[in-house]
C-alpha cells in the first residue's frame, strides 16, 4: 500500500522537475532570441511582471528553476508537502513555487497564503483540511510518506492514511554538523512567527530547543517571500553569538532558496567600519565591563583628548608680519569645533577658525583682502603642517588604544569605573593585538563619536613629473604636503538594514545593542531569546536594554513553549538546574523520550579528568551516531581537548568537538560529555545558567563527569 502511495506522489514529483527543466529551457531561448521581445513602443523595457501571459509564465518558471539551483544539494526535496481538502482539491506545497504551462500551480510556495494550512491546521481545527500529508525524499526520488488524518468525518476510503507522524521522524534523526531547515514539519505556534508581520518588533521567546533559532531563519525566509522588494533592497541582517554558530546555521536559508542574507557574528557586525575578525575573546570580568554603558562617557573623554604631543604653537609669517597663536586661544578653538562636529569632519572648520583667529591678528597695514589672506596662508607650508600635527585625522583604533595608558584611562574613567575595573580595562588594551568581540562596540561607538577617517585618494600628479619646470609655480608647497583629498567624510558609515534579526538577545551588552541600532535605525527587528539562558551576570539588566530598543515601536511577543531538542529525560534535570538559577526561567515541555536517564559519573581521579573525559567520548560515540560535543570549563579546554585528539582516533574524531559552555551556545550536539559542571559554573558569571546552557544541547545522550561525588552543582537535583 505504502509502495502505491510513493509511486502516486513520485509521479507528481516527476511532473514537476520535468516542468522545471522546459520551463529552463524556454526561459533561455526566449533570452537568446534577443532583447527586443522585451520592449514596449516606447522603446524603454517591460518590467518581468508586466510581460505578455506567455513571457510571464517562463519568467516565472525560469524565476522557480534559478531558486532550484541555488538549493542545497542535501535539501529533503523540493516537494516536501501535500493537502487533500474538503473541497476534493490537492495542493502540493513546496520550497518554491511551481506553476505548469496553464498557469495552474504544480506545487505551491510554503510561505504563500494558501500553504498556511498545511502548518496551522489541526483536528480541532482543520481549516478545509482532511488529510496532511509529507513526503521524505532524497534528491528527485520520494523515499517516505508521513500522513495526519485531520477529518475522518469526510474522509473516505480512497483516502490512504500511513506513517507515523513526520515531526518524530525528524526529531529523531542523527543531527550532522550543520543546522537543517525545519519546512515540512513547522508546528502550529512556529508558524504564527514565521508569518507575523513584519512592522515594528516581534519578539520570539521560549526555553531551550524550543525552534527559536530556526523559526527566526524560516522567518527571514518569509518576509524576503512576502516583501521581496522591501527586504531585498533594504537588506536583512542575522546576527547570532559566534563565528561557530553562523557556520552551524549558514546552510539554513540557502535550502529555503534565500542567499541574499547577511549573517554576522556579534562580534563582527561592524566589521564594515573597522577591521574586525570577530574571533578574539575577552575574559567574562573584562568583556562585562566594555559592555557597560559607562562606557559611552569613557569613549567620549578619549575620542576628545588631543593628539599626544601636539603642536601648542601655531607661527606663520605674512608679508614679513609674525602672527602667533599660543596654547589657551588653540585650546579654545578645538573646544569650540569639537562642539559643533567629530574629530574626522572638524578639520576643516578648525583650519577656518584658525584662519579667523590670525585674521583678528593681522596688522591693518598689511594690505590684504579676506580671500587673498586665507589663500596665502592656507598654502603655506608651515600653516599646513602645523594642521596636519594639530588636527590629525583620529581612527578609532588609536583612540581605544590610548585606553592601554593607564594614566589616561584614569583621566578619563574617573567616576565611571572603579579602580580595580580601570585595571583591567588597562591591562586589556595595553597588550595591543586584534580587537575582541567586544572591542567591536567600543570601536563602532568611537566612529559614531570621531567619525570615520576620511579615505583618501591620490591626486594624479600631472604637474610634478621630472622635466615640468615650466609650470612649476602652479604646484604649492602645500599640494606637494597634501595629495589626499577628501571623500565626503560627512557620509553615514554604517551599513543600514531593513530588518535585523537577532539570536541570543539575552547576551547582548548594552554596548552592542548601541552598535546594533545605528544599523537599523529604521528596520523592523526580530528579537530571539531566553533570560534563563544568560551568560550576564544580571539577566534582568539585558531584558530593561531590549525594552529601551523595543520603546514605543510597536511589538508583538511569540513565546515557544515545547523543546524538540532535548529528551525528556534530559531536559528534567536541566530544568531544575534552571530553576535553582532563575527561578522566573521558562520551561518548555520535552516532546520526546529516550528511555535513557542522564550518567552523572564522577572522575577516578580527581585531579586529573583526561582519562574519564576520553572514556565518556568513546562511549558516547558508541551510542550516537551523529555529533559529540564535550562542553568544557575554560581552564580545562585545552588539557581535555589535547588528551582527547591523542586518544581518539582520526575517523571518530570527525564527530567529535571541544568547547566552552559559551562556545556551545544555540548549538546541539547527539551526545554530549559536560566536563567538570562545578568549575564551569565558577568560572563565568552566568553560573548555573551557563550549566543550562550545556546541559540543554544533547539531542540523545548526556553524561556530566565530576572530580568529587559532592558536586555543588548537583544540589538541586535532590
Ligand atoms: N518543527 C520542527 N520540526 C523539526 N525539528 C524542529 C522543529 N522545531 C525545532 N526543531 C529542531 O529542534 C532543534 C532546536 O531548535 P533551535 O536550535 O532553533 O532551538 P532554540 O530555541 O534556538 O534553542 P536554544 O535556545 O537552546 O539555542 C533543532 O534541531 C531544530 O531543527
Amino acid at each position: 500500500m505504502i509502495a502505491a502511495e510513493i509511486a502516486g506522489e513520485q509521479a507528481h514529483v516527476d511532473q514537476v522537475y520535468a516542468r522545471l527543466g522546459e520551463a529552463t529551457r524556454s526561459a533561455r531561448q526566449v533570452a537568446s532570441e534577443g532583447r527586443s521581445r522585451y520592449q514596449s513602443d516606447r522603446q524603454s523595457y517591460v518590467r518581468e511582471e508586466d510581460g505578455t501571459g506567455l513571457y510571464e509564465r517562463d519568467v516565472f518558471a525560469f524565476q522557480a528553476a534559478k531558486r532550484l539551483a541555488t538549493l542545497d544539494a542535501e535539501h529533503e526535496g523540493l516537494v516536501f508537502g501535500r493537502l487533500d481538502r474538503a473541497d476534493r482539491q490537492t495542493h502540493y506545497i513546496g520550497r518554491i513555487g511551481v506553476r505548469d504551462e496553464d498557469y495552474e500551480p504544480l506545487v505551491i510556495d510554503w510561505r504563500a497564503p494558501a500553504a498556511e494550512p498545511f502548518y496551522r491546521a489541526t483536528p480541532t481545527k482543520p481549516m478545509n483540511v482532511i488529510r496532511r500529508r509529507v513526503l521524505r525524499s532524497r534528491g528527485q526520488q520520494v523515499i517516505g510518506i508521513e500522513d495526519d488524518l485531520l477529518d475522518d468525518e469526510h474522509a473516505d476510503d480512497t483516502l490512504v492514511v500511513v506513517g507515523e507522524g513526520a515531526l518524530m521522524a525528524a526529531l529523531s534523526r542523527a543531527r550532522g554538523a550543520q543546522m537543517r531547515d525545519i519546512v515540512a514539519t513547522i508546528q502550529a505556534e512556529q508558524d504564527e512567527a514565521i508569518r507575523a508581520p513584519y512592522q515594528g518588533v516581534t519578539m520570539i521567546t521560549g526555553g531551550p530547543g524550543t525552534g527559536k533559532t530556526v523559526v527566526a531563519l524560516h522567518r527571514a525566509a518569509y518576509l524576503l517571500y512576502s516583501n521581496r522588494r522591501r527586504f531585498e533592497s533594504g537588506g536583512v541582517l542575522v546576527v547570532g553569538p559566534s563565528r561557530v554558530f553562523m557556520n552551524y546555521i549558514e546552510r539554513v536559508l540557502p535550502s529555503l532558496g534565500e542567499e541574499s542574507v547577511t549573517l554576522r557574528p556579534i562580534g563582527a557586525v561592524a566589521s564594515d567600519v573597522v577591521k574586525l575578525s570577530g574571533e578574539r575573546t575577552d575574559s567574562a570580568e573584562v568583556a562585562g565591563i566594555k559592555g557597560r554603558l559607562a562606557m559611552v562617557g569613557v569613549l567620549k573623554r578619549v575620542a576628545a583628548l588631543p593628539t599626544k604631543g601636539a603642536p601648542d604653537i601655531l607661527a606663520v609669517t605674512i608679508k614679513g608680519e609674525p602672527l602667533v597663536l599660543r596654547v589657551d586661544q588653540l585650546n579654545r578653538i578645538r573646544t569650540d569645533v569639537l562642539s559643533r562636529y567629530r574629530v574626522n569632519q572638524g578639520r576643516a572648520a578648525a583650519e577656518s577658525a584658525l584662519l579667523n583667529a590670525l585674521w583678528a591678528l593681522k596688522p591693518a597695514q598689511i594690505e590684504l583682502d579676506r580671500d587673498q589672506f586665507d589663500e596665502q596662508i592656507g598654502s603655506m607650508a608651515s600653516f599646513r603642517m602645523f594642521c596636519n600635527a594639530w588636527w590629525p585625522y583620529l581612527s578609532a583604533e588609536e583612540a581605544l588604544a590610548r585606553l592601554g595608558d593607564r594614566d589616561t584611562l584614569r583621566q578619563v574613567a574617573a567616576g565611571s569605573l572603579s579602580d580595580h575595573d580601570q585595571q583591567l580595562l588597562a591591562d586589556s588594551f595595553a597588550g595591543g593585538g586584534e580587537p575582541t568581540i567586544a572591542d567591536g562596540a567600543l570601536l563602532d561607538e568611537l566612529i559614531d563619536r570621531i567619525g570615520p577617517v576620511p579615505q583618501t585618494e591620490t591626486e594624479p600628479n600631472i604637474f610634478l613629473d621630472d622635466e615640468g619646470s615650466q609650470v612649476s609655480e602652479l604646484v604649492t608647497v602645500a599640494d606637494r604636503l597634501s595629495v589626499q583629498r577628501e571623500v565626503d567624510p560627512f557620509a553615514e558609515p554604517y551599513q543600514t538594514y531593513a530588518h535585523i534579526l537577532l539570536d541570543e538577545a539575552q547576551d547582548i551588552s548594552p554596548m552592542q545593542w548601541r552598535m546594533l541600532r545605528r544599523r537599523g535605525q529604521h528596520a523592523s527587528w526580530t528579537i530571539v531569546g531566553d533570560p534563563a539562558q544568560s551568560s550576564w551576570p544580571d539577566p534582568d539588566e539585558v531584558q530593561r536594554a531590549i525594552q529601551q530598543v523595543i520603546g514605543k515601536a510597536p511589538h508583538r511577543e511569540f513565546h515557544m513553549s515545547t523543546n524538540y531538542r532535548s529528551p525528556a529525560e534530559v531536559f528534567e534535570l536541566a530544568a531544575k538546574v534552571a530553576l535553582h538559577a532563575y527561578p522566573k526561567a521558562d520551561l518548555p515541555k520535552a516532546v520526546r523520550s529516550v528511555g535513557i536517564e542522564p550518567e552523572l559519573r564522577v572522575a577516578q581521579r580527581g585531579d586529573d579528568l583526561g582519562p574519564d573525559a576520553v572514556r565518556a567520548v568513546r562511549d558516547l560515540l558508541t551510542v550516537v551516531e551523529g555529533t559529540v560535543g564535550v562542553i568544557c570549563p575554560p581552564s580545562l579546554l585545552d588539557s581535555v581537548e589535547t588528551k582527547i585528539n591523542s586518544e581518539i582516533d582520526d575517523h571518530d574524531l570527525r564527530r567529535v568537538i571541544v568547547v566552552t559552555a559559551l562556545q556551545a551556545k544555540g548549538l546541539e550536539y547527539d551526545g554530549v560529555l559536560v566536563v567538570s559542571p562545578d568549575d564551569l559554573v565558577s568560572q563565568t558569571p552566568g553560573g548555573e545558567r551557563v550549566l543550562y546552557v550545556a546541559l540543554t544541547r544533547p539531542t540523545q545522550r548526556l553524561i556530566t563527569l565530576d572530580r568529587t561525588p559532592g558536586a555543588t552543582w548537583r544540589r538541586p537535583l535532590g
